[in-house]
């Protein structure tokens, strides 16, 4: 039934054909359908084939009404953007459009203004045919995403770049299903917060169960199944009672395996007996124990490519890696990088003044590559904020080189020399011993960097050839490529 494809739904208050949905066998009877929507938890509201607003559900006007933001007869386009014109016109994905072409429903994650100040809304929207199969009208229901803000925010997830807002769309899709979810990223991208974002999400019935992490890479493969599975008391020395396992105290939520790409191949087995049937035994227990928990992993490991080398078990993967979801680099959403400078500044604990940022500093901020991500700008932004005496973060008080054009960053011409700092703040989670001790020159593509400049950057490194190929964000076959022509070869 593509036009009210919802389960969970009451029937409609009309006839209803199921081929095509909810079909009107004489005008759109708004007051039937307000009164049917009315039964909705969610935010409903009816619109004419003109975009115009004709009635709203109670939970539409407690969520998206206000005294001052009259909506009824108003164009969507209008109380839910700002604009003029339909969101097709002004380069946005519309909808009603595609519901309109298709006679069945569409679903997209628009960024809307409401009384709130703007907020992520999942919008997915149902056409009404009467009886000969025209589209009279449609029912559109919202939800707002909760686990993001496309503006400054004090916690979740911040964003409202293309990148991110895909990411975002994708984790809306597959909340509501039982699906596992794979989340690939660099390190740094947000992959737990995004985790949690699943387990939050419009739709997901396992939101009020608990969230539980297990960091694969910490765990020793020795204490691997004991921390998973729990274990039964006298199940090994110091075992003096029974403890629950990871898996039991997810029951009924969300587990969330963080680093699954450094499992040991001899526990990958493991996991793969508790995916697949569901089951699992304490450690030194007979009793074949039920698990109930909604699966995401997340890694910054390319799985696949692990699984050619026989690194990481092919059948695992193919059952983790059901609907795969990728995280973008900070680097990819520059224009983020404002709104998530803002958020930090707002977060960091112990400073009653407001900080800000002058314009040059954030230049260099948006202009840095961040390999570490957002968590090398947070890092970044925490440090910057000490030596901000006067309440604003200046190019000055950012780590030396940061952002800097490269011919300036090599030729020492940097105008405003930074505090006696790191040239980067190395991340203890991020970087490995030496892989900061310089960084490149960012600022323009790295690709670029002349054979001088180059030189100039290998001079001052003192990692692994593989840390300088990661620094530079090459492959390790363009890096040697660049020092086989640097050696005259
Ligand atoms: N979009 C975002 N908006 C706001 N904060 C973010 C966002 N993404 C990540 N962060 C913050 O950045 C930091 C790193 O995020 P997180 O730990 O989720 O990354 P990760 O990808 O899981 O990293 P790792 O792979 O190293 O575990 C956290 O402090 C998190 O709150």
């Amino acid at each position: 039934m593509p036009a009210m494809h919802d389960d969970s739904a009451p029937p409609p208050p009309a006839a209803a054909d199921p081929a095509a949905g909810l079909v009107l066998s004489s005008g759109p009877q708004v007051q039937a359908l307000v009164s049917y929507l009315e039964h909705e938890a969610r935010p409903m509201i009816v619109l004419d084939t003109d975009y115009r607003i004709l009635a709203a559900n109670t939970a539409y006007r407690r969520q998206f009404g206000a005294v001052q933001r009259p909506y009824l007869g108003r164009p969507c386009y209008e109380v839910s953007h700002g604009y003029d014109v339909p969101c097709d016109q002004a380069g946005e994905h519309c909808p009603m459009a595609r519901a309109r072409e298709t006679r069945g429903p569409d679903r997209v994650l628009h960024i809307h203004h409401t009384p709130r100040g703007p907020e992520h809304v999942d919008v997915e929207l149902r056409p009404i045919l009467d009886a000969s199969r025209e589209v009279v009208a449609y029912v559109e229901r919202l939800c707002t995403v909760r686990s993001a803000a496309p503006r400054p925010s004090a916690d979740g997830l911040v964003g409202r770049s293309p990148s991110f807002n895909a990411a975002l769309a994708a984790v809306q899709r597959v909340a509501p299903s039982a699906l596992p979810v794979l989340l690939l990223g660099e390190s740094g991208t947000g992959k737990e917060l995004f985790a949690r974002a699943v387990h939050e999400a419009c739709g997901a019935d396992r939101a009020g169960g608990p969230f539980v992490v297990v960091d694969c890479s910490g765990l020793p493969e020795t204490l691997f199944e004991s921390e998973l599975f729990g274990y039964e008391k006298g199940a090994f020395t110091g075992a003096q009672g029974r403890k629950k396992g990871l898996v039991e105290t997810a029951q009924g939520g969300t587990l969330f395996l963080d680093e699954i790409g450094d499992v040991p191949l001899s526990m990958q087995v493991k996991l793969l007996r508790l995916i697949e049937s569901g089951t699992y035994r304490r450690v030194g227990g007979v009793e074949t124990l039920q698990a109930d928990f909604r699966l995401v992993a997340a890694t910054h490991k390319p799985l696949e490519q692990m699984v050619a080398q026989g690194l990481f078990r092919q059948d695992l993967y193919y059952r983790i890696a059901a609907f795969p979801i990728v995280l973008p680099p900070l680097r990819e959403r520059r224009e983020d990088i404002p709104m998530l400078v803002d958020s930090f500044l707002q977060r960091a604990r112990g400073f009653k003044a407001r900080i800000q940022v002058s314009p040059e500093a954030l230049a260099r901020l948006q202009a840095h590559s961040w390999p570490g991500n957002i968590r090398e700008l947070r890092n970044v932004l925490e440090r910057a904020r000490l030596f901000a005496d006067d309440g604003v973060i200046r190019t000055k008080d950012l780590p030396a080189g940061l952002g800097v054009p490269v011919a300036a960053a090599v030729t020492g011409g940097v105008a405003t020399p930074g505090p006696q700092l790191p040239a980067a703040y190395p991340d203890p989670a991020t970087a490995g011993p030496a892989a900061d001790s310089a960084r490149p020159p960012f600022g323009r593509p790295t690709r670029e960097l002349d054979d001088s400049a180059l030189r100039a950057w290998i001079s001052q490194f003192s990692g692994t050839r593989r840390e300088m190929a990661s620094a530079l964000g090459w492959s390790e076959r363009t890096l040697y490529r660049r020092l086989k022509a640097l050696a005259g070869g």
